[in-house]
């Protein structure tokens, strides 16, 4: 089928309890019994996130939300090692203002549905989570990161010669406090999982194979608070941040796409890519 968005989704049943969905990008199995969805990115190599897998994740979440059935969402990836590379970096590099422009008001989107979600959000970080990818982990409930330290998780944005948006500070502050966020993104640190968990950037470090696991297990704990009570809640500390966006998405996609723009942003993007790319050949 076509949704409004014009992104084509697979529907399957796969059983009487579990339903399936799948787009390009993302995939969902939301399990009827327990009310539990997983959502998986499948964008290798690195679950980057482009314009087409930020608009197929803002619609399944949109989906998720106002299916009644589904009470909490567990955010994984299904690309061995990597949760998510962050935003990928060629929608920022060589294009057009108006692409530019597009491009950010997806991640908008993507983020004031996630980040706002009535649902249970728990993230199951199964890889390396930088910079956008961190974005999504430190949206959800809460964070559990496979226990393996070749992957890292933080906002690298100033290592790229970027810089976080006022949004990925307001929650990484939020989330490890006003100096450990300061440190943290001036110097764009990436930690591994025991050091995430000692500034509380991660909630849990567990085994690799305990990962989805963990989460159901943790999903179930949140489920045993009534709903009403946990979504108001969550709505009451959350809403400041997510006004503060949508008051000012307008100043701030204009922001992004003159920041974006300037010759040595390109200049810096571009040779950051060239390293990625020679340090894997
Ligand atoms: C004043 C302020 C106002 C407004 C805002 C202004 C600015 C905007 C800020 C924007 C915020 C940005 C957020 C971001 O998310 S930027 C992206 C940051 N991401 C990274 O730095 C991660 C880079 N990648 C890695 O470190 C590694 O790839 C990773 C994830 C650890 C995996 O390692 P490995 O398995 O060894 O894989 P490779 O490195 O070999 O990569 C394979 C392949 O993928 C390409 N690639 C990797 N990451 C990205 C990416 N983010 N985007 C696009 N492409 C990526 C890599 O080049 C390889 O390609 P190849 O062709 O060589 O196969």
């Amino acid at each position: 089928t076509l949704s409004p968005y014009g992104v084509h989704q697979k529907h399957g049943q796969i059983s009487n309890q579990r339903r399936q969905f799948s787009n390009t990008y993302i995939s969902v199995e939301m399990d009827d019994a327990t009310g539990v969805a997983v959502m998986k990115m499948k964008r290798p190599p690195v679950n980057s996130l482009n314009l087409e897998l930020l608009t197929e994740f803002a619609i399944s979440l949109e989906k998720l939300e106002i299916d009644r059935g589904c009470r909490g969402v567990i955010l994984t990836s299904a690309i061995p090692k990597i949760f998510s590379a962050g935003l990928d970096i060629t929608e920022m590099c060589g294009k057009n203002a108006d692409h530019y422009g597009e491009f950010w008001r997806a991640l908008q989107e993507m983020w004031l549905k996630l980040y706002g979600s009535n649902m249970v959000t728990i993230a199951a970080i199964n890889g390396s989570s930088p910079a956008g990818g961190c974005l999504l982990a430190v949206s959800c409930d809460y964070r559990i990161m496979a226990d393996n330290k070749k992957y890292t998780i933080g906002l690298n944005e100033t290592q790229l010669g970027i810089v976080a948006p006022f949004w990925f500070k307001d929650i990484m502050t939020d989330t490890i406090g006003h100096r450990a966020t300061e440190r943290s993104l001036e110097l764009g640190m990436l930690y591994s999982p025991t050091d995430a968990l000692k500034i509380g950037l991660v909630d849990e470090v567990v085994a690799e194979d305990k990962v989805l696991s963990t989460a159901s297990a943790v999903m179930a704990q949140w489920f045993a608070v009534p709903d009403h009570a946990r979504q108001l809640t969550k709505s009451m500390m959350r809403k400041p941040n997510l006004d503060r966006l949508v008051t000012h998405r307008e100043a701030d996609i204009k922001n992004f796409v003159s920041f974006i723009s300037r010759d040595s942003i390109q200049k810096s993007l571009q040779i950051y890519m060239e390293m990625l790319k020679k340090k894997g050949s």
